[in-house]
């Protein structure tokens, strides 16, 4: 590939209007001695330079042990689960507390959220934690994931954040994933001991040659860019691209933003919208029908609108909200599939209702839609 074509698609994530963007241990934690607070307030005013410039960011942040061990004067990194535990609970707070200040700064508020990986495997907890993001990005608050390390075991634990960062990436179908690390971006082997090796400027995610470059991490990090490789894949299925690049060049927030040749781009390769419908189509079993008037059979087909329950004459099945349901026509022929957002008994109030009508027959109402267009995939 040429600078130019490179230049190219570093010119195209200028469009990117949702952003993940992962702060690793190794950057965060000033070699064992408490947190990076000028790093920090740094990547924190970048940040919000891109606020205010229109785009919605998601910040996934480590730390927690590390600021945790300062705070218990531990000097080494305890082997034992439940220390690293208390650790990383005493550790959060501060972490916290210190992107509260430096949000503050701007006057922005800032948000915790520390999720497990049963909170994204579970359907309804999965809705929920996305409902909750989206509600935060729409109220210009910044939601500041971590892992919810108090209550993982060695079995069912993210470890790293790069794989916890793609997974909110796939939560709330972000354009792209940023990991801000140590080293400048990914490289034909570990430049920790291969001083000649070459930075790696674009590739595909789904290139098996980047996991085989990709080593180990360091004394704080936990997945090294073995992970960061592995989070490019996970993000790309949702249609996130993926930039690894290093939290200490200057700048380097802003400087991606305007296009800048730095960092290794992990492109998804297919467009975002598609990405993401497959990733529901594929990933969720159905669990009831809905049948449409056709009416709604139209808007679906023609309109890429979403489904309201006015046009849904029919439920049947037993699905809760946030299952996947399929659609069909009169005849019963299958149109579409889609994240519903009502249970079956909800359903069952609401055929035929029109949105005016949704809180009498319910008492609340979730959403206006029963399934919103970004959720549904028409067949
Ligand atoms: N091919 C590679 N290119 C760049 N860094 C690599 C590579 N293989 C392994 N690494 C190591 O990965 C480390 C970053 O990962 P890690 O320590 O987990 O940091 P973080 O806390 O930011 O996730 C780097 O310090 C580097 O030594
Ligand atoms: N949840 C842990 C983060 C784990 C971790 O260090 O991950 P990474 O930054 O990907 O190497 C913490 O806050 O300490």
């Amino acid at each position: 590939m040429t600078t130019e074509q490179w230049q190219a698609s570093r010119n195209n994530l200028k469009a990117a209007k949702r952003w993940v963007i992962k702060i690793g241990s190794a950057l965060l934690t000033n070699d064992g001695t408490g947190l990076n607070r000028a790093g920090m307030q740094s990547w924190v005013d970048q940040i919000t330079r891109l606020l205010d410039a229109g785009h919605e960011v998601v910040l996934v942040s480590s730390g927690a042990v590390a600021e945790g061990m300062t705070r218990l004067g531990w000097n080494a990194r305890p082997d034992e689960v439940h220390k690293l535990q208390a650790a990383a609970a005493v550790g959060q707070t501060g972490l916290v507390q210190a992107y509260e200040t430096a949000f503050a700064q701007h006057g922005r508020h800032t948000a915790q959220v520390l999720l497990t990986h049963d909170d994204l495997s579970d359907r309804t907890r999965y809705l929920n934690a996305r409902t909750t993001l989206r509600t935060l990005l729409d109220l210009g608050v910044v939601p500041i994931i971590n892992e919810n390390d108090t209550v993982v075991t060695d079995e069912i634990c993210f470890g790293d954040n790069d794989t916890l960062g793609a997974l909110a990436a796939n939560l709330v179908e972000a354009d792209l994933l940023v990991i801000l690390t140590d080293q400048d971006g990914l490289y034909t082997a570990d430049p920790r001991s291969n001083p000649d090796a070459e930075l790696i400027f674009e590739g595909m995610a789904s290139d098996p040659q980047y996991a085989a470059m990709a080593g180990g991490g360091g004394a704080l990090g936990r997945g090294g860019m073995v992970t960061k490789v592995r989070a490019a894949t996970l993000a790309a299925r949702s249609g996130a691209d993926t930039l690894i690049v290093g939290g200490r060049i200057d700048n380097v927030i802003s400087r991606l933003h305007q296009g800048d040749l730095v960092g290794t781009l992990l492109k998804a390769g297919q467009a975002p919208v598609a990405a993401r419908k497959q990733w529901i189509a594929g990933h969720l079993q159905t669990a009831g029908v809905l049948t449409l008037d056709n009416g709604a059979v139209n808007a679906l087909r023609t309109g890429g609108r979403s489904l309201l329950p006015i046009g849904v004459i029919r439920a049947s099945g037993r699905f809760e909200r946030g299952e996947v349901v399929e659609c069909r026509d009169e005849q019963g022929q299958l149109v579409a599939k889609g994240l519903v957002n009502y249970s079956l008994t909800e359903a069952l109030k609401i055929l035929k209702t029109p949105t005016s009508g949704l809180e009498q027959a319910l008492g609340m109402v979730a959403e206006p839609e029963m399934i919103h267009r970004d959720n549904l995939v028409v067949l």
